[in-house]
């Protein structure tokens, strides 16, 4: 059974459709890419899978169970989680106590017991495992910004990985990045894939070749082609929508 599933799903603004008819469907244990030109609507669909966007049509089903209605919150407590662009970071916080709070805020306890000592090392076993995870064991006592920019992508997705999430969303996990961190976070991605569901929105198609197992490709709102990469890259309509831009 797909993991995560929309059927007929549709969003327009003002009359204009970002998001057309799409049928996605997303493979349990999958690394699902959705890539398209400027405008294509893949954020748009993102805000709509984790219902920071209602939709004006059609349904998104996740394990099976309808959530187009459900609140942005309660589908993050169910287990479908988005990481990078919306920042979850404190910034005057250190690395451990960052992944801390997550942690502490996943489980919901109360901020009296946040101050107690014995909360403050419940959890330091897994906020080690998790630091060491996304490869900032090193980093554990530096406050988050005093963090290089691709080690604090790797905070936001520690911070992610805190509520242990069926399915993660990473919107343009690389941007922005130089050459050797879009290398460690590749590998990062990659890890974390091997046990969880990610489904990524990214520009850098050698990075999407690279570690991806189902590429989806959006133009002007409408899925055009889906397959591996060698299938997509091979495809008129998909080699048109990117050279002629979103505007061909
Ligand atoms: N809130 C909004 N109001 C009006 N139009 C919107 C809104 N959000 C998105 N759009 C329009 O919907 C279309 C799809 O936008 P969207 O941001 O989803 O594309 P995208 O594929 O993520 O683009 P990019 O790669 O440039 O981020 C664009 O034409 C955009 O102008």
């Amino acid at each position: 059974m797909p993991i995560l599933e929309t059927r007929g799903l549709s969003r327009e603004f003002n009359g204009f459709v970002a998001v057309n008819n799409v049928d996605f469907t997303v493979s349990a244990g999958s690394l699902h890419a959705l890539i398209g030109p400027n405008g294509a609507g893949k954020s748009t669909l993102f805000n709509l899978l984790t219902r920071f966007l209602s939709p004006s049509r059609g349904t998104i089903r996740f394990k099976g169970e309808d959530i187009s209605n459900v609140p942005a919150a309660s589908v993050a407590r169910k287990g479908l989680v988005r990481s990078f662009q919306i920042s979850s970071v404190f910034p005057h916080l250190s690395v451990h106590e960052n992944i801390r709070i997550a942690l502490q805020s996943k489980d919901r306890e109360t901020f009296s017991f946040w101050r107690s000592d014995s909360a403050l090392s419940r959890h330091d076993a897994e906020i080690m495992a998790l630091l060491t995870e996304v490869g900032l064991a090193d980093y554990s006592r530096r406050l988050a910004v005093e963090l290089p920019y691709g080690r604090k992508r790797a905070l936001e997705l520690a911070t992610t990985l805190a509520m242990r999430p069926q399915v993660i969303l990473l919107d343009e996990p690389m941007a922005g990045m130089g050459q050797e961190d879009i290398d460690r976070t590749s590998k990062l991605i990659r890890r974390v894939g091997e046990q969880t569901t990610i489904v990524m929105v990214e520009h850098n198609l050698s990075v999407v070749a690279d570690i991806s197992d189902r590429i989806t490709v959006l133009r002007r709102g409408e899925v055009i082609a889906e397959g591996s990469y060698a299938e997509i890259s091979s495809d008129r309509e998909v080699q048109q929508a990117y050279i002629g831009g979103s505007h061909d």
